[in-house]
């Protein structure tokens, strides 16, 4: 069994050293490809009836994992070197398949997880029309992560699922279905949406479609299921939506994405830099920022203008710009409902640490199951460097306290790329900030320690001019 966490070293020794800054900033930060579209459009193109040309892919830990185990599925992935941001997807030709078996991918394989929620939800539905059973296993911190709900709608659509360590989670394998059980599948996606974009995803090639109904009482990251439903019809597939009974009606499509396609910028990514703004004062700008996006870090800017930044959407040379100015006055929001975009909750405590009053973020108890039990841990961190936050139920009150009272420290990242940005961000307003394993920030972006170096660097040309 491969059990690893391949880029993780705990020696506190090399932690490093954040950067502190105290004069304004004057910088313009280009953003890798969005992590949840890259991965979507991976699985979308494997499913595709065609080849499918990426441009803007992200190539990070997480997406790396997504190629590397499409192609033990027997998709084949052209690509001029493993950094390469454009890649060409060769789909498996199902049409030499037999048509009533629907298979199209090579079984008896294990696929690695990493610490990817994408890959870990996402690539299970895609072992159904696999010619035989499939192995899936990740980072030992992913064994604790939600997977039940999922492999439960994949035993409802006739799958087998054998557990291999604790009932419920990685590691595990999945036997398909001799033939399809049913269409009508109902499950629990209160812990994580990636469940039903994971079955979504994969569901136009059932013969018969899904209605997937969500049965829990909550309902975490909507606007990443209304990606997956978008992206889908990108593809050619038809999606009926009813919130009011939260169902989702999938009809069988042989799938087709456009034959060549770009990746938005990683709005979530954005949130370090351009909160970076708020923390050392100044201007950060963000090219590419889309005009219209299905992904939540689209909230970003909002957010950012009512913690008092100045927010607007410039355009130079025909590339628009999300442009965040600040003095550094950080407003605290009171009751801020973040269940639609809980993967900011981690950059947006960091700036809230410094507000001028206080934030109680809800919605988040998802938070939980993520990389890490990150409510715990945005508690700890906050803490550990003398500020004053709580843990609730369903999300964390982050209090004002006297700047004086805030000190230096080693910031743990628990294996947890957005909680060493989190760290990173702290040490631009507090001195003696160090991040543990900040390499773990590889999970989606492949050098966030040079794009944060080359921010403070303020190189005039790297300004974009007001
Ligand atoms: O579908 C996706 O691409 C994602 C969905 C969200 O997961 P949860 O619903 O588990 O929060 C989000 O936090 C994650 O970073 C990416
Ligand atoms: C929750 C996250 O990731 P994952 O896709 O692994 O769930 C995240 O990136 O904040």
């Amino acid at each position: 069994m491969k059990a690893m966490n391949e880029h993780e070293n705990d020696n506190p020794e090399a932690a490093w050293v954040a950067p502190n800054r105290n004069q304004p900033l004057d910088a313009r930060v280009t953003i890798p490809g969005s992590k949840s579209l890259s991965n979507r459009y991976l699985i979308l193109a494997a499913l595709s009836s065609r080849p499918v040309t990426i441009h803007g892919l992200l190539r990070s830990r997480d997406t790396n994992l997504m190629i590397d185990a499409l192609r033990q599925l027997g998709v084949h992935i052209d690509e001029q070197s493993k950094e390469s941001t454009t890649v060409r997807i060769i789909p498996p030709d199902k049409s030499l398949q037999p048509a009533a078996h629907n298979l199209r991918f090579k079984g008896n394989v294990t696929i690695f997880c990493g610490l990817a929620g994408t890959v870990m939800r996402f690539l299970p539905a895609l072992a159904l029309f696999a010619d035989a059973p499939v192995t899936f296993d990740g980072d030992i911190q992913a064994y604790e992560r939600p997977m039940k709900p999922l492999l439960d709608g994949l035993e409802q659509l006739g799958a087998t699922i054998r557990f291999t360590g604790q009932t419920g989670f990685l590691p595990f394998t999945i036997t398909p279905p001799q033939h399809f059980a049913a269409h009508h599948v109902d499950i629990d996606s209160s812990s994580s949406s990636q469940f039903i974009s994971g079955l979504l995803l994969a569901a136009s090639a059932l013969p018969n479609g899904i209605e997937l109904h969500h049965s829990g009482s909550s309902l975490p990251s909507l606007p990443h299921i209304n990606m997956s439903v978008s992206d889908i019809e990108k593809a050619g597939g038809t999606v009926m939506t009813n919130r009011q009974t939260n169902t989702w009606t999938v009809e069988h499509r042989d799938l087709c994405l456009p034959q060549s396609l770009t990746v938005e910028p990683d709005l979530s990514n954005a949130a370090p830099f351009l909160g970076a703004a708020l923390l050392a004062g100044g201007t950060v700008s963000v090219p590419f920022w889309p005009q219209t996006t299905t992904q939540p870090g689209g909230l970003l800017p909002r957010f950012l203008s009512r913690m008092g930044a100045t927010v607007d959407f410039p355009e130079e040379s025909g590339i628009r710009y999300c442009r965040v100015v600040s003095h550094g006055d950080i407003h605290g929001l009171g009751n801020f409902d973040l269940e639609a975009a809980g993967e900011l909750a981690p950059s947006l405590a960091a700036l809230l640490t410094f507000a001028d009053s206080k934030t109680t973020m809800l919605g988040i108890a998802h938070l939980r199951g993520h990389e890490t039990n990150r409510l715990a841990a945005m508690v700890a961190e906050i803490r550990r460097v003398g500020a004053d936050a709580e843990e609730m139920e369903d999300g964390i009150i982050i209090r004002p306290v006297d700047t004086r009272r805030l000190h230096g420290a080693v910031i743990r990242s628990y294996h947890d790329h957005r909680m060493a940005t989190f760290g990173a961000m702290l040490g631009l307003r507090i001195g003696g900030i160090q991040v543990e394993n900040i390499e773990t920030t590889r999970k989606t972006l492949p050098d966030f320690v040079g794009m944060w170096k080359n921010m403070l660097s303020c190189d005039p040309t790297n300004a974009l001019s007001a």
